[in-house]
């Protein structure tokens, strides 16, 4: 049996990051988003992030997946630079190949699926292998039904996205993730587009796939019972900075800052309705 979460956490610490930003910066016109980010995430590491609706959360994974460009700072994934790359010893801008090939290291679930909706949902998944992976269209069929069937959607591989719930719609885009066979995988708030009676079987397939303890996981949630159970560690984002982090039971059981404190009341009280 797998090691739980918080026992997990030690050893995975030994190696080196997977992910490391340094210094990270995004403003938004005069918006400074990401203030001076320092973040690391170690192979097979579980990280829930939580924090205010507009901490910059979502900004967080999105200059990961390159779908944002930081205004300074570096991120290294497997050691590579991500946004740069050293020539002579200096680092300069990267190339649009360079990030293309970086980022194949990184999956990421959107809040709201993003399938392609005139595609099958076995198209949906063997676009990118086949286009980025280069694979031949029977080994990116085979890979896809693997993944399709892990998250129990191999039975509608003929259907469209718009036949599937909500909660069917996000399984498959787990599957698509994860035919691409990422070292990373980032959550942006997966489960928060779907009807109450979905969100459950999405989070149990991001329990399963976070049981198997291969890929590094970023999740950004507010799933507070799922991130307790799920993650290593939990990073507290507050006003695009990290103000605290460390492993659920200490973030949840003794919080330290008032800012993480007076978060948790307002999102209890948030959750019982008051
Ligand atoms: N493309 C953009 N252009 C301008 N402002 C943006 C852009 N993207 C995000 N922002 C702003 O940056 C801030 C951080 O946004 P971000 O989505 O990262 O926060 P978040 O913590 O993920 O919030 P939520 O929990 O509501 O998703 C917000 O004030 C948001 O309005």
């Amino acid at each position: 049996m797998k090691a739980k979460a918080e026992e997990r956490a030690p050893s995975s610490r030994k190696a080196e990051p997977i992910v490391r930003y340094r210094g990270i910066n995004k403003y938004f016109g005069d918006h400074h988003v990401l203030k001076n980010i320092d973040f690391d995430l170690y192979p097979g590491e579980r990280v829930a992030v939580i924090g205010p609706s507009g901490s910059g959360k979502t900004t967080m994974a999105r200059v990961l997946m390159t779908l944002e460009k930081p205004d300074s700072g570096t991120i290294e994934v497997g050691g590579r630079h991500l946004w740069h790359k050293e020539v002579n010893g200096k680092l300069v801008p990267a190339d649009e190949k360079h990030l293309h090939e970086v980022r194949r290291d990184i999956g990421m679930v959107f809040q709201h699926f993003n399938l392609f909706p005139h595609m099958t949902i076995l198209r949906n998944c063997t676009e990118a292998p086949i286009k980025v992976l280069g694979l031949s269209r029977e080994e990116a069929e085979e890979r896809a039904k693997s993944m399709l069937e892990k998250v129990g959607m191999l039975d509608k591989i003929d259907q469209y996205p718009a036949n599937l719930s909500g909660g069917q719609q996000q399984r498959v885009a787990i599957a698509r993730a994860l035919v691409m066979r990422p070292k990373v995988m980032l959550f942006d708030e997966p489960t928060s587009a779907l009807d109450p009676e979905t969100v459950g079987e999405v989070l149990g397939v991001i329990k399963e796939i976070a049981r198997e303890g291969e890929m590094a996981m970023m999740l950004i949630t507010h799933e507070m019972s799922f991130a307790r159970e799920v993650a290593d560690r939990v990073v507290f984002f507050d006003e695009g900075r990290i103000v605290e982090q460390g492993p659920p039971s200490k973030i949840f059981g003794n919080p330290e800052s008032d800012r993480l404190r007076d978060f948790l009341r307002r999102f209890n009280m948030m959750m019982n309705g008051n």
